[in-house]
């Protein structure tokens, strides 16, 4: 599923490409018309080198010509190329030797800089800064996109590193990075990024649910208050240094801990929606719809649980099972409306009569099942007549009289649930068979369930 934010972040991809690239082209016609201010925008502050215009010439091309189903076989070219080119530039700056003389433009141009006193070269930071973006371009035509946006973001850094320089006015944060160059830089960079808009950790923050709201709020607040606590503390710091640093770090604390304390908040809110949302779930999930009783896979939790108490305390135990006579004539003559609601006033004409310890459950069907804690089966025979008494003497709309007939058997130690189910099933059997409206119990295991406690028609 795409969201509305990942499609505008993938749009923003082509454009920003393209403006980084225009950007560079505008640095180059800056050499190209002998406009000074296109490629050193600050009167003698640092300078663009034609050739890391021509590198983010190229990477914004790369990815303007990205597309998210097709072949980039030509984005991938395109970040080999400045790879090699910034490969070289780095060994020039390690070894200190002049590998791209040949392939520089402008090389006139930049002979009467070097004479006026302005040389310009690419920095180690515009040099790592290109590579980074170079080997996204690389990643993203090979689909690895998270790798890609770690690339792209780490490459990012550089040229936010140098813009706060020259916000604060701190030469040492841009170093030989001209304005031009990190404001291109972070164009490229900005859609070399939202190019893996789609993966990874920018599809987590662009989501349109309280984890990307969360994460976009963090990010913003993130960046721009430390941002400006630090340009008010760069205003200032001139006049007491140590303590202007303690303040910062005082206050930088002092937010991360309120973000921390802000993202707490929203994760237990979504904890707690979470778990509510599982606990309606579990209820929806084990309960009948049309009686609200519990349903059967409710009634095996419940009984097991109920078994092994019964096993540890060696209390008593009892299980009643009824079904509707004849409910299918009920369905037929007045249609399946009428049936549900007998169905319906049963189940709440059981639950009336019986005690809160007392475990009422729809079985399936027109059968219902009630365990019985702390009862033996001369209690459970009784309450078993109750409830048929009841029913009969019960007007059910629509239906008229309704009887019902039940089958009843104590917990024998170290029966199963479903032992005990099956020998409360023959009991029931066994009061259909024998006129129905009736309460059968039985009180031993099979084969030997011969032993009929209670019998009574009514
Ligand atoms: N209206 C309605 N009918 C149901 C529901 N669940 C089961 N039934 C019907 O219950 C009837 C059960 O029929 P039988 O098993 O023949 O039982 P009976 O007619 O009650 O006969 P005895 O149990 O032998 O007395 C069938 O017609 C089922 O369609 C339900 O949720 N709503």
């Amino acid at each position: 599923m795409r969201f509305p934010q990942i499609i505008r972040a993938l749009s923003l991809v082509r454009p920003l490409g393209l403006a980084g690239a225009l950007f560079s082209l505008l640095i180059l016609a800056g050499y190209a018309l002998g406009l000074e201010v296109f490629f050193r925008p600050m009167l003698g502050g640092p300078a663009t080198h034609p050739l890391s215009a021509v590198a983010l010439l190229v990477l914004g091309l790369g990815a303007f010509c990205w597309h998210p189903r097709q072949s980039n076989r030509v984005v991938v070219l395109a970040g080999v190329f400045v790879v090699t080119l910034v490969s070289l530039r780095l060994l020039e700056l390690a070894k200190g030797v002049t590998l791209l003389d040949w392939l520089t433009p402008f090389s006139r141009q930049l002979a009467e800089q070097a004479a006026a006193g302005h040389p310009i070269s690419t920095g180690i930071n515009t040099a790592l800064m290109c590579l980074c973006f170079a080997l996204a371009l690389i990643a993203i035509g090979c689909k690895r996109y998270a790798l890609a946006q770690q690339l792209a973001f780490v490459g990012l850094g550089f040229p936010m590193i140098s813009l706060t320089g020259y916000a604060y006015g701190i030469d040492k944060f841009y170093g030989q990075m001209a304005m031009t160059t990190a404001l291109g830089g972070s164009m490229v960079g900005a859609g070399i990024l939202l190019s893996g808009a789609h993966r990874s950790f920018l599809r987590s923050i662009l989501s349109p649910w309280i984890g990307g709201k969360v994460a976009r709020v963090q990010i913003l607040l993130g960046y721009f208050v430390p941002f400006l606590i630090g340009y008010c503390l760069a205003l200032t710091i001139a006049n007491n240094p140590l303590q202007q640093f303690g303040l910062f770090c005082v206050l930088i604390s002092a937010f991360i801990s309120m973000l921390v304390a802000f993202t707490a908040v929203i994760q237990e809110s979504i904890d707690r929606s979470r778990r509510s949302a599982e606990r309606r779930l579990v209820l929806v999930a084990t309960l009948d719809s049309l009686t609200n009783l519990p349903n059967r896979r409710r009634f095996h939790d419940h009984g097991q649980w109920l078994l092994e108490r019964v096993r540890r305390t060696g209390e008593s135990l009892s299980a009643l099972i009824f079904d509707i006579d004849y409910f299918k004539r009920i369905n037929d003559t007045q249609g399946h409306p009428v049936g549900d609601a007998v169905l319906e006033r049963l189940a709440a004409e059981a639950r009336s009569i019986l005690r809160r310890q007392d475990f009422l459950a729809r079985y399936g069907g027109e059968e219902f099942v009630i365990l019985l804690p702390g009862t033996q089966l001369a209690g459970a025979v009784q309450l078993g007549e109750k409830l048929r008494a009841h029913i009969a003497a019960t007007d059910f709309p629509g239906a008229g009289q309704v009887t019902i007939s039940l089958g009843c058997a104590e917990y024998l130690a170290d029966e199963s649930l479903q032992q005990l189910v099956a020998r409360v099933d023959v009991a029931l059997y066994q009061a259909k068979r024998s006129g129905r409206n009736r309460v059968v119990a039985v009180s031993e295991a099979p084969p030997a369930m011969n032993s009929v406690e209670s019998c009574q028609a009514a």
